[in-house]
């Protein structure tokens, strides 16, 4: 069983000196992964001493990366301090609230609130819509569609095409 750490305990270990870190309720010790973290020790000493399961998940780091963090850990809260990062969209993202989490990896990402959400606008989009045909059987029922000018040109010709050919038929037969 792992060592029962307290949020108080963990938050002693801010800097260089000492790195823990939170990560899904288990407390890790990233001192001597500082200088190895292919992120770089900043990302690591922002979390430092706090909850860094939103960093560490916004990343979207490796299997790899998990199973790493195995070497690291030197407990978990206990359950009375179980910390749940419910990101409110007021908040800034450095504002985080130590709150129980209890989701999986992917439920801690943010996502964006109602408010934030934009449809896209995509100019692409309009042109797309813009130069939709309906076909004709689908106008609906009243009323009908009329029929395009290039149909009325077509029977205008036919019918021209036809009354010559009528004509020429009767001048030669009444000759
Ligand atoms: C505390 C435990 C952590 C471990 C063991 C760890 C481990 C790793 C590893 C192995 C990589 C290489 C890429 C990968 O395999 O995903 C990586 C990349 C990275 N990590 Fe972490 N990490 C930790 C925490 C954090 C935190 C809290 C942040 C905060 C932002 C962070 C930010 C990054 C960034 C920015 C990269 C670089 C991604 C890239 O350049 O492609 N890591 N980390």
């Amino acid at each position: 069983m792992s060592k029962n750490l307290t949020l108080d305990e963990v938050k002693k270990h801010k800097d260089e000196k000492s790195v823990w870190i939170i990560i899904h309720n288990d407390v890790y010790d990233v001192t001597k992964f500082l200088e190895e973290h292919p992120g770089g020790a900043d990302s690591l000493l922002e979390v430092a001493g706090k909850d860094g399961t939103q960093a560490f998940e916004d990343v979207g780091h490796s299997d790899d990366a998990r199973e790493l963090l195995k070497k690291y850990k030197i407990g978990t809260l206990p359950p009375g301090e179980r910390c749940k990062i419910i990101t409110d969209c007021s908040r800034n993202s450095s504002e985080k609230s130590w709150r129980t989490y209890d989701g999986s990896p992917a439920s801690s990402r943010r996502m964006p609130c109602k408010s934030e959400y934009k449809p896209p606008t995509s100019p692409r989009v309009d042109r797309r819509i813009s130069t939709i045909v309906v076909p004709r059987e689908r106008c609906g029922r009243s009323p009908p569609c009329p029929p395009p000018r290039s149909s009325k040109l077509k029977w205008a010709v036919v019918a021209l095409a036809g009354a010559l050919l009528i004509g020429i038929v009767l001048k030669k037969y009444l000759n």
